[in-house]
Parts: C-alpha cells; sequence; structure tokens
C-alpha cells in the first residue's frame, strides 16, 4: 500500500515537516488540498481551451489535450505516491532540481516521493512539475492556469482597496506636517494592513476567493489581540538609527489584495522619506496559487491607474507608475525564490542574492511559505528564538509579516503555544493568528 511508510505521528520536534507524518497539516495537504488544487488547475484549461483556440488557432487544441494527459498523469503519481521523475526543461534550473532529485534519493537509488520527502520539497516539485507540462507544450508556454483567480480576488476586494488607497491618500496630503510619533504610527498601520493581507492567500482555501474585510484599518486594532509576536517597534528604530540612502526589499507572496496592500505600505515607505528605494521580489513561474508573478504586478497597477469609479486609485497607479519607471521601485523574480531551497541555503547556493540582500537596510518576508523557508521549515519548538530558527540567514535586518498558516513557529514566550492549543487546536492552520518578527542586522550587533 503506498501509504505504508506513514506514521501516525504529529510533527517531530527540530525536524522538517512532512507528509510521512500522518496527524501533520503536510498530510492531508499532499493528500486532499495538492491534487484539489490540480484538478482545477485542469478545469480551468478545459474552461479557456475555446478561448486559447480562437487566440491560437486549432492547431491548439492538441496541445491543450497533452497539457491535460500530463496533469492528469501527475495527479495519480501524486495519489499514488510514485517516486520523482527528472525534470525534462532546457531552462537551466531543471539541471539544479535534477541534481536535487539524486541528492534526495533513498539509499538505494530510489527517487524521492511525495509522502515520505520533506513536505517543502516535495510541495515545490509539484508547481515545478506545472511549469514543465506548460514548457513542454507550444501555445502554452506562458499560460498561467491561476490567472482568473488572482483577478476575481481583487475584484472581490474592490471595498477593502478603495478603503485603504484614500485612507492613505489623505495622511499623504498631510505627510509633510506630520509629527514623528504620527509618521510612526502610521507605519505601523500599514505594515499591520500588509500583515492581515496575507489572509487572503488562495492556496489555503484551493483556489476559492477569500475576500477581506472593507474596513480593514478600523480592523487592526481589534486584530491585535491575534498578533502572538509584534516587533514593530525594531522596524521603527532601524528605519530611524539608519541614515543616509535606505534600500528597504520586500520578497512578496500573494497577488491582488495582499499585493495592494504591499503596495500602500510601499508608497507610504517612500512618501515619508523613511526609505529611498524598494525592490519587490515576485516568482517567476505560477507558485502556490496565488502569488506574484511580473504579470500579477502589471495588472494590480493598470487596475488602479485606470479604475473607473475612483480616481484616489487613479492617482496612485500613476504615481507607482512613475516610481516605476524612475528606478525608486523596481520588481525582480530571482529564479532563487522558485527553487525548493529553505533560506539556511541561500547564501550557499545563491551567494550573489544573498549578496545583493545585504545592501538593504530592512528585507520584508510576506507570508507563510516565505516563514516555512525562514525557518528552513522546521518544527521547532515554539520557544526556539526567532534568531536561532534562521540559521545562518541573517542577511541584514530581516522581518517576517506572516499570518500562521502551516504547522510551524518559534520566537513564543513559554506556555503560550500550549495555552492556544488547549483553546483552539487548529491554531496554527487557519491564519487567524499572525506574528511580526524579527532579526538584527549582524553588523549591528
Ligand atoms: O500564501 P502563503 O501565506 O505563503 O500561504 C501559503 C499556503 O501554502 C502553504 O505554504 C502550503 O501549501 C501553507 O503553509 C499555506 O497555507
Ligand atoms: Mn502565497
Amino acid at each position: 500500500m503506498y501509504l505504508q511508510k506513514c506514521v501516525d505521528l504529529p510533527p517531530q520536534k527540530n525536524k522538517p515537516l512532512s507528509a510521512k507524518y500522518i496527524r501533520s497539516f503536510a498530510f492531508p495537504s499532499m493528500k486532499d488540498r495538492t491534487p484539489i488544487i490540480l484538478t482545477k488547475v485542469i478545469d480551468q484549461l478545459s474552461r479557456d481551451k475555446e478561448a486559447l483556440i480562437d487566440k491560437h488557432g486549432k492547431e491548439a487544441k492538441e496541445d491543450i489535450k497533452t497539457v491535460i494527459n500530463k496533469l492528469s498523469k501527475l495527479k495519480n503519481e501524486m495519489t499514488t505516491n510514485k517516486s520523482f521523475t527528472d525534470i525534462t526543461s532546457d531552462r537551466p534550473d531543471a539541471k539544479i532540481w535534477n541534481a536535487e532529485l539524486i541528492k534526495r534519493s533513498f539509499p538505494d537509488g530510489t527517487p524521492p516521493n511525495w509522502f515520505e520527502s520533506d513536505w517543502l520539497y516535495a510541495e515545490c516539485y509539484f508547481y515545478r512539475r506545472l511549469k514543465e507540462a506548460l514548457e513542454q507544450s507550444t501555445y502554452l508556454q506562458n499560460y498561467d492556469p491561476f490567472l482568473e483567480c488572482k483577478v476575481e480576488s481583487f475584484v472581490n476586494s474592490k471595498g477593502a482597496i478603495i478603503a485603504l488607497g484614500e485612507h492613505l491618500n489623505s495622511v499623504l496630503k498631510k505627510v509633510n506636517t506630520l509629527s514623528q510619533e504620527e509618521i510612526r504610527k502610521f507605519l505601523i498601520l500599514y505594515l499591520k494592513a500588509s500583515l492581515w493581507g496575507n489572509r487572503c492567500d488562495l492556496s489555503l482555501s484551493g483556489g476559492d476567493a477569500v475576500s477581506p474585510d472593507s474596513n480593514i484599518l478600523a480592523q487592526t486594532e481589534k486584530l491585535d489581540k491575534f498578533i502572538l509576536v509584534d516587533k514593530t517597534p525594531l522596524v521603527w528604530k532601524t528605519l530611524m538609527e539608519k541614515k543616509g540612502y535606505k534600500i528597504l526589499d520586500i520578497v512578496l507572496d500573494n497577488a491582488g489584495y495582499e499585493l495592494f496592500t504591499d503596495l500602500i505600505l510601499a508608497d507610504y515607505l517612500i512618501s515619508s522619506k523613511l526609505v529611498n528605494k524598494i525592490r519587490f521580489h515576485a516568482k517567476s513561474q505560477p507558485w502556490f496559487v496565488s502569488d506574484v508573478n511580473p504579470s500579477d504586478f502589471e495588472f494590480v497597477l493598470n487596475a488602479v491607474t485606470n479604475d473607473l469609479e475612483d480616481s484616489t486609485l487613479n492617482d496612485l497607479g500613476k504615481k507607482w507608475r512613475s516610481f516605476l519607471n524612475s528606478g525608486i521601485w523596481s520588481l525582480e523574480a530571482e529564479p532563487f525564490w522558485t527553487y525548493f531551497y529553505d533560506f539556511d541555503a541561500m547564501k550557499e547556493n545563491d551567494p550573489e542574492l544573498y549578496g545583493k540582500l545585504g545592501e538593504a537596510t530592512l528585507v520584508i518576508f510576506k507570508g507563510d511559505l516565505n516563514y516555512r523557508k525562514l525557518m528552513a521549515d522546521i518544527h521547532w519548538d515554539p520557544t526556539t528564538s526567532f534568531r536561532e530558527a534562521l540559521q545562518s540567514f541573517h542577511p541584514t535586518n530581516l522581518l517576517s509579516l506572516r499570518t500562521v498558516k502551516a504547522d510551524l513557529i518559534s520566537g513564543l514566550k513559554p506556555g503560550v503555544a500550549e495555552n492556544l492549543t488547549n483553546i483552539k487546536p487548529d491554531w496554527l492552520l487557519t491564519g487567524e493568528y499572525a506574528t511580526i518578527q524579527f532579526d538584527p542586522c549582524d553588523d549591528d550587533e
């Protein structure tokens, strides 16, 4: 039986998460959630078939059929726990994936599989296989099966988007006369809006739309009790103490509403002169359903600029475009973000990117998957310090804004995790709770 090697255990202390532990979130995620995501991709392709044929001609029909067959085969491989196969692709990253497959093979040479591997590796491999099927086609090379649900998430959040946009606009009108205290207060407010934006990922919901409360700014205070660690004072201190030219990196998570909250924060940081330049980091391929690709970034910018109902949004959109044109903002999509690597592995495997992040005064990591990578996807004792859990990853001052959606965490005070387990056994999985965690730059110590 294919699940024979799974054990009836919860995640194991100080070990990477894996679907082999039946009482961990990785198990139902690999058994049910990922195959559902794949089924939805196949359904989406079937729905888009006519439009794709209209666009590319009837030759596309066979092409779509071949991709659907490959994806159905992938689903079967996953649900019957088949061994992983090499990535067949001309893209340079294939070599890295294929070398990893050998590295992770069992002692008898059998390649890794879906349920016994580390969960992070298996999940990332899934999205790489999805891309492989598209890459091998003629007409679907750049097809994004998650595009429609990402667009929908933006459209469904319109109320919250307008409210946030108008709030920022009214603050920026008086930005030059704000006191230090007011500048600090609004920084914290927009950091929290961006944090709670992370509740709206579409991977946990399997692609179903999740809409934010349209009154998110009024909500942030009420939500404070769900923030288990709040290091916002250190963000303020860091930005205040550092003099001269300040670069901020934002390692983005989800498209749609969450991206909009990130752009609001980024605008505020530039307009209040807390930083001088912001580099956004997106994913270069469809990733964990709702993660931002460069085209999703473009979509949000265009949607905001051309919004027919709200001229405040139009003004923000024009300003954001000018930030991009002048280089005050930039958008990058380095391959490292769509590998299987955790961030402890960055220094060794992408020293250039590690060095680049080191140029920044602060790097913000958004969301749950980035958090998992920060933690090397290890089930730490919850009282392990955030710093220790980061292991070798200390490129510069680092901030994580995460709503808690997977069974790992660090930096909690003794007793907090146990208490939450008593009152809400699934507290690690629902996105209701959040953490704002900070690691200072080594040079500052
Ligand atoms: O968009 P986020 O916040 O990274 O969340 C992604 C979801 O995907 C996972 O990383 C695993 O599928 C979960 O941990 C989380 O539910
Ligand atoms: Mn995501």
